[in-house]
């Protein structure tokens, strides 16, 4: 039984605690009075959420018929033609809308025009959200240093020589890679000096300089470090001199970091990697949006016995050497992700029942952006004056039309001009890949990213195509077709629809965030296929793949792509199957144990934690970043293969009980950790359970439902 208090605003029940932040926090200093945004909250909610739930119930009426018609073909060969004609007779597959260009307006220069990394992080975590939005800059030296791109990362306590001399001349040649000399190597240089023509360096004794002069921006005095910025592919990059630090004093030329633009763009997440569950998670999540959107959020801690306080990144001032000032945004630009359109909350009831959790997202999420909107100097977000939403597990061009609606009514209830909201759209159910250009066209005013989100998309694959027959494992989903498509067809449609130096075209995620060294192998793949930008996990990821932004112009990436031809829907649409190739017994079972650890390692923090991403190693102890998305992926491949008889319940059953004192031990640390085994009957377990068990019949396979439903069961258990 919930114990929430509610008060009455215009007909809503809303959590009183909610009710508070809006009336206290987030609403004093945008202009909009509380009635008006009470009121404007009800009308959204009376003319949306109706709507709201007939896109959904048509969610599960195609999947009905899919499900219907793949079972009446029992074992047939498969058929792409017989396939596409059902899905355009049942309206899955929508027309091609006419030759369109996307007209958003208003669009900064990170997502519209500079190529670079996009970092996502949980906006739960204050520590972690400051951190993102701080990590416009990083230090190549500490990233190449402290991760696996040197070999096995150090142990800690004291700087290894060795270890320091071959990060030292490795950045170099990414120096000289990116700003050659006109003789010899930045390896060699003793000197560096910023003159009124640009920027000098002593090699051997010569006078030399940057082959382009032009990357030359300025120079940045901050305490006893100089800072020469360069700039190539409109990203910047300092070399900081400083001959007094026991990195600069073992230089030559004093050079003591070389410091990367990193995260251009960061995304601050109310949905995956977030648990939050009612009014009280909610206001949490919220709260720290608005502190950086107001420009106030910091965060005191406990690191390596000391307490440190976490604010926001002041702006980087860089004398041009024609004397002019050149201001360089400390900060990432923020782009927050509501969540989707199928969770409803409690926090806000209308005629006692819960509303969805998108719309509230939408009202709070841009109203607290006002605060930044509002604001001409300090640690401000858009300079263009606009708001980024990224809109998650949209279903097709009806759920992108509706979302384009709902913001355009939000913008009249808080008095924004209509487009203020600018939309990111997660290319990542199956109905949008299949139906991408009419996606985007439905939002074209307001579109400012498509990105594969494969996470999910790989579990919608499962789910939609779940009585097609059993899916290939994951090595085999990591090849098939349909997977190749999909991102190639993004790239295309999105240039297609006029996004080159408007809108960002983004690739997704590198969920081994421990693996740098590999990351920095198979990332550059992101930039050659046409993606000005790709998700990161961590700032030490974004510095490290900022690199691949000066080592592909992706601009001319785009360029020779424009007018390739787009790859057939059929391969979009052909489900990879185990068929004729089937996996060997040893196979399946080695997958069945990696998913339930997988799963409980995952659900177990966010069930009796509240945390809603965490690494998690997998069978081979890899250290795998999951969240909601992969999540999906795990359970829902349980799923498929129990319906399709590949394992049995019992097989399950029994990974499940051995992976729990497995994961049970992985946390023996954690003094909130709570053990699954041996009784196997916690809700964080019964989530796990819930998740395969339930798996063909949770709405698109998602994980929300069965999630929420535990956190509040283990919630109200332990409070
Ligand atoms: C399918 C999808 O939807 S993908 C999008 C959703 N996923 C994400 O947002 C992933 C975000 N990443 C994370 O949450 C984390 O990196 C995790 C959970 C994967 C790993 O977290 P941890 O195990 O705590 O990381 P680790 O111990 O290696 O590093 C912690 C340090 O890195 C920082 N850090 C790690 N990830 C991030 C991040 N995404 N943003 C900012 N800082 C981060 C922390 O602030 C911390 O530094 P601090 O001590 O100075 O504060
Ligand atoms: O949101 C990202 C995904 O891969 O899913
Ligand atoms: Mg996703």
């Amino acid at each position: 039984m919930s114990d929430t208090a509610y008060t009455t605003r215009h007909g809503l029940e809303v959590a009183t605690e909610f009710a508070t932040f809006v009336e206290n926090q987030l609403l004093p200093g945008t202009g909009v009075e509380a009635d008006r945004f009470w009121s404007g909250y009800a009308e959204l909610l009376n003319d949306f959420v109706g709507e709201n739930r007939d896109l959904l119930a048509r969610r599960e009426e195609l999947q009905t018929k899919i499900d219907e018609w793949h079972k009446a073909r029992g074992n047939q060969e498969w058929d792409a033609s017989a396939y596409r004609d059902f899905l355009t007779r049942i309206g899955y597959l929508v027309p091609e809308p006419a030759a369109f260009a996307i007209d958003n307006g208003n669009v900064d220069p990170e997502i519209a025009s500079v190529a670079g990394p996009q970092l996502v992080v949980p906006v739960s975590n204050a520590r972690f959200a400051l951190n993102a939005a701080n990590a416009r800059w990083g230090s190549l030296y500490d990233a190449a240093y402290g991760s696996d791109v040197m070999g096995p990362p150090p142990a800690g306590g004291g700087i290894d020589p060795a270890r320091r001399d071959k990060v030292v001349v490795w950045a170099a040649k990414f120096l000289d890679d990116t700003f050659p000399l006109t003789f010899g190597s930045h390896a060699d240089v003793t000197g560096y000096r910023a003159d009124p023509d640009g920027l000098h360096a002593t090699v051997d004794g010569k006078d030399v300089a940057l082959k382009d002069p032009s990357a030359f921006v300025g120079t940045r005095q901050a305490g006893k470090d100089t800072g020469y910025v360069l700039r190539h592919n409109g990203l910047h990059v300092e070399l900081v001199i400083n001959s007094d630090h026991p990195i600069g004093a073992a230089s030559k030329s004093g050079l003591r970091d070389v410091v990367m633009e990193a995260a251009l763009t960061a995304i601050q997440d109310c949905e995956d990697s977030v648990a939050a569950v009612d009014a009280e998670d909610k206001v949490g999540v919220y709260a720290n949006w608005l502190g950086l959107m107001k420009g106030d959020l910091t965060e005191s801690f406990d690191k390596g016995g000391k307490t440190m306080t976490r604010r926001l990144a002041d702006d980087r001032i860089i004398s041009a050497p024609d004397g002019s000032t050149v201001i360089l945004p400390g900060r990432a630009l923020l782009l927050v992700r509501n969540v989707g359109h199928l969770m409803t909350t409690d926090a806000v009831k209308l005629n006692g029942q819960e509303t969805p959790e998108g719309l509230m997202d939408a009202m709070v999420t841009v109203a607290a952006a006002i605060h930044d909107l509002n604001r001409s100097e300090g640690l401000g977000n858009s300079r263009a004056g606009s708001v980024y939403v990224v809109k998650p597990k949209m279903h097709g061009p009806d759920e992108a039309a509706f979302a384009d609606r709902v913001f355009t009514k939000v913008e009249q209830v808080l008095g924004l001009p209509q487009n203020t909201v600018k939309l990111g759209l997660m290319d990542e159910e199956r109905r949008t890949s299949a139906n991408l250009a009419a996606s985007i066209n439905a939002i074209r005013n307001r579109i400012v990213f498509i990105n594969t989100g494969f996470l999910d998309r790989t579990g919608d694959e499962i789910h939609t195509s779940m009585q097609a027959g059993a899916f290939v494992g994951r090595d085999g989903m990591r090849q098939a077709g349909w997977l190749s498509a999909y991102e190639d067809r993004n790239v295309l449609i999105g240039l297609a629809a006029g996004m080159r130096g408007k809108a960002q075209i983004g690739k997704g995620m590198w969920a081994k965030p421990d693996a740098l060294a590999e990351m920095l192998q198979v990332k550059i793949g992101h930039p050659k296929a046409g993606a000005n930008t790709a998700w990161v996990p961590s700032p030490t990821a974004a510095t490290l793949h900022a690199m691949h932004y000066h080592m592909v112009n992706v601009a001319d990436v785009q360029d020779q792509l424009a007018g390739k031809p787009v790859p057939d829907l059929d391969i979009l649409l052909t489900p990879a199957l185990v068929g004729d190739t089937p996996m060997s017994r040893e196979d399946i079972l080695r997958e069945v144990d990696n998913s339930c650890q997988g799963i409980l390692g995952y659900v177990v923090r966010w069930v009796d934690q509240g945390i809603g991403c965490s690494k998690v190693p997998d069978i081979d102890d890899v250290q795998l970043m999951e969240d909601r998305a992969t999540c999906r992926i795990s359970a829902q491949y349980m799923a498929n293969w129990l319906e399709q008889g590949l394992i049995t319940k019992d097989q399950v059953q029994d990974a499940l009980r051995r992976m729990a004192a497995k994961v049970d031990s992985q946390n023996a640390g954690d003094p909130n950790y709570f053990p699954m085994a041996p009784d196997f009957d916690g809700p964080a377990f019964k989530a796990a359970e819930d998740l395969i068990f339930t798996g063909t019949k949770q709405p698109s396979g998602y994980t929300e439902p069965a999630l929420h439903a535990r956190r509040k069961e283990a919630k109200a258990l332990r409070r």
